[in-house]
């Protein structure tokens, strides 16, 4: 990237922790070890108006927060000691991100501690300007900032538009961006050097929220999947790390099994209601849902907090848990989980998220801290219990039982594909003609012999069951149409990748894969919602968790629970770009991620000679998507097909691309789906991977024989 455009991103990243009332003392050494971490990858530091930047800020200052006892000190040492700065150690203390490499080859944002020091100029971090979180005197006279993270986060989100519902249009995003002013361009020039920190923002009275959504839980025992969790077989381990898992508990049952990074504690919903009020009011007996530790006295009064941040602390660090064996056991045998396999039903439940208010469900956003010190003792948490943020209707958790990477590297959570920019992706009903809906149908369309105009695509047949599963005939044409041998390519003649890639670069159309269109019932269509003929637009209905694979492919999804031949899994969301849009990332180096997420909207690319820029789409879920994104790659013997369906428009310009079962998924597979990747072939606009899919037949394995046999040789 330019110098100029980087330091003008870095200009605008330290304006708006600056608004947050953070320094740029404090902001910028935070900026750059997010830069190295990130390998100047700008996209994930700016997404959410800097949340990562200000997670990392908040993080590196927690640890940094001196015990009560200290802060006189502190800040009587304001005007006696030299300003210190930080610089890398390997003692314990405050924390930065550094990047380790971990046996399976993936790389780790790890903590890196900080520590005063007079030495270099990573930065400043002098302790005045450490946001507090305690109660604090100012003996100086200074206002002591007290924000919470929640408090800055919302405030920092206040002003995003949202994007869109599952069936309705694509909306296109714009995402308020900082401006640029005289006075941030005169801190440009002390961007990258250390200065005297500002004076930390004045806060009044109200602007010291207290509405920490702190909710009940009860620590599940290490070990166990999250989402899975049979009473009968836990093993109750000793806490051998950090992280553990809990359940969202609803008034009458346990909605889902969730993963944690912290503490159990108990407190209050986000009404500020104790979870004695809570029980109370939804008739669950307190004891039966949460088993409070003995501690449960001490953090409810306000002079242990103190204590109650030292443990948290140390226990973060690895030494005992809060509570004790028996409790959890208590706590989990009195709980039914929502997600258990178990001998007789040999089903799990749904993982519904919950719709209702704080009066009948009591969130247990994993171990959720008692207050705000607390809070931000934990990495970044940037999904929560549900990585899905509420988006689907399904809760989606998370897990990762090799490695200590939480979740996934940020991404923002989107249900369905928004217009990044460019993109020519425009609906309106009078677009939609008369034959390509079912304006005079009613009910639901399978329910009638005579199929509707809707089937027009499809030969004139319905392509789903009653059942709402892909019938065979349909789901084996399209396995065979997907399948490497099979697949039948058509060539443009002027290729929409390849004219963006200047003159001396342009080459021939690489092909484009026939593909067959669904064409489902929409909003013009006379049918309800609930017809048979509107499957894809309805969402995720089974249950599925990204977790962390054994095999080296990094993240993957999986289903909690059986599928049936020809089910709806999921479908491939991100943002939609026109093929130059996505040219000119992988030009800016912005989608140089370690995985590729971008996808080709190509099926019609052949059909017309000029193809406008606007009309020659592809998807790119590394900064927005959904679980789609995490779907690896199997050669040939994938439980996964794609295949593309559209509702809102029939120009197969823009259209969905959802993920069918192939065959019977057990509970606990991987899905997976065949890229299509050619291994051997360079040029081809996959970013080719050594393949680990462990298949049999897998294609890439020539070349990791030709690769042994050259360094054996
Ligand atoms: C759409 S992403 C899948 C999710 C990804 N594993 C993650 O951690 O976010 C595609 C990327 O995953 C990795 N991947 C997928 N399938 C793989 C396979 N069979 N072998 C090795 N890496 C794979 C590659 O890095 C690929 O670019």
């Amino acid at each position: 990237m330019a110098p100029s455009t980087q330091l003008q991103r870095a200009i605008a990243a330290v304006k708006a922790m600056k608004l947050l009332g953070f320094s740029q003392g404090v902001a910028k050494p935070v900026l750059k070890e997010l830069l190295k971490v990130y390998g100047n990858n700008w996209e994930y530091i700016e997404a959410e108006n800097y949340r990562l930047l200000a997670d990392a800020i908040l993080d590196s200052q927690e640890s940094k927060d001196p015990e009560p006892n200290e802060i006189d000190a502190a800040f009587t040492d304001e005007f006696t000691k030299p300003l210190k700065r930080l610089r890398h150690i390997e003692d314990p203390g405050p924390s930065q991100y550094t990047i380790e490499s971990e046996a399976s080859g993936e790389t780790l944002l790890k903590k890196k501690k900080l520590v005063a020091s007079s030495e270099d100029g990573i930065g400043e971090m002098a302790p005045q300007h450490a946001i507090n979180f305690e109660e604090p005197s100012a003996p100086l006279g200074h206002a002591i900032p007290k924000l919470s993270r929640r408090t800055m986060l919302s405030s920092f989100q206040s002003d995003e538009q949202y994007l869109c519902d599952r069936t309705g249009n694509v909306v296109c995003y714009k995402e308020p961006k900082i401006e640029l002013d005289t006075e941030a361009l005169q801190e440009a020039a002390v961007v990258g050097v250390s200065t005297i920190p500002d004076k930390p923002m004045a806060m009044t009275e109200n602007d010291i929220s207290t509405n920490y959504n702190v909710p009940i839980a009860v620590a599940a025992p290490n070990g166990i999947p999250s989402g899975i969790a049979d009473s009968s077989s836990l093993q109750l381990a000793p806490n051998e790390g950090n992280e553990r898992e809990s359940f969202l508990v609803s008034a009458q049952n346990v909605l889902a099994y969730v993963q944690d990074s912290t503490n159990v504690n108990i407190a209050s919903s986000n009404t500020g209601k104790s979870a004695a009020d809570l029980a109370a009011e939804s008739g669950v007996p307190l004891d039966d849902v949460v088993k409070l530790s003995p501690l449960k006295e001490c953090l409810k009064s306000s002079e242990s907090r103190g204590i109650h941040r030292r443990m948290t602390r140390r226990s973060f660090n690895g030494s005992p848990n809060l509570v004790s064996l028996e409790t959890r056991r208590k706590s989990m045998n009195g709980l039914q989980s929502s997600l258990h396999i178990d001998g007789q039903s040999n089903g799990i439940h749904k993982n519904y998220a919950p719709q209702s208010s704080d009066n009948d469900v009591l969130q247990c956003s994993a171990i959720q801290p008692l207050h705000e010190n607390a809070i931000i003792a934990s990495l970044p948490q940037h999904f929560e219990h549900d990585i899905a943020k509420g988006e689907e209707r399904i809760i989606i958790s998370v897990i990762n039982e090799f490695n200590r990477e939480k979740t996934p590297p940020y991404f923002r959570y989107i249900p369905c594909n928004v217009v990044y920019q460019n993109a020519h992706v425009n609906f309106s009903l009078a677009q939609i003609d008369e034959d390509d809906c079912c304006i005079n149908c009613f009910g639901n369309c399978l329910s009638v012999s005579i199929p509707c105009a809707c089937t027009r695509e499809t030969g004139g047949e319905f392509v789903y069951t009653l059942d709402g599963l892909l019938k065979k005939e349909f789901l084996n044409e399209c396995i065979s149409m997907n399948s490497y041998m099979d697949k039948r390519h058509v060539y443009c003649k002027n290729c929409p990748i390849e004219r963006f890639k200047g003159e001396n670069k342009f080459d021939s159309c690489k092909g484009h894969v026939v593909r067959k269109f669904i064409k489902e019932c929409w909003s013009k269509c006379g049918c309800n919602k609930k017809c048979g003929n509107r499957v894809v637009q309805r969402g995720i209905t089974y249950n599925l968790q990204v977790f962390y694979t054994a095999d080296g492919k990094g993240w993957g999804l999986r289903t909690l629970e059986e599928l049936p031949r020809g089910a709806f899994v999921c479908e491939y969301v991100g943002e939609i770009l026109t093929s130059k849009e996505l040219y000119d990332r992988t030009v800016q180096g912005s989608c140089s991620a370690k995985h590729s997420y971008t996808l080709l909207l190509d099926a019609d690319w052949v059909s017309e000679e000029g193809l406008r820029d606007e009309e020659a789409l592809c998807l790119d879920a590394t900064f927005y998507g959904n679980v789609g994104r995490f779907v690896n790659h199997r050669c040939f013997d994938a439980n996964l097909v794609e295949v593309p369906v559209e509702w809102e428009t029939p120009d197969h310009h823009y259209y969905h691309l959802a993920y069918f079962t192939t065959r019977k998924v057990e509970a606990l597979e991987e899905l997976t789906r065949d890229y299509g990747i050619d291994f051997k072939d360079h040029a081809h606009p996959i970013k080719a991977f050594k393949c680990l899919c462990g298949s049999s037949i897998c294609r890439d394995s020539c070349r990791s024989r030709k690769r042994k046999e050259q360094v054996g040789s």
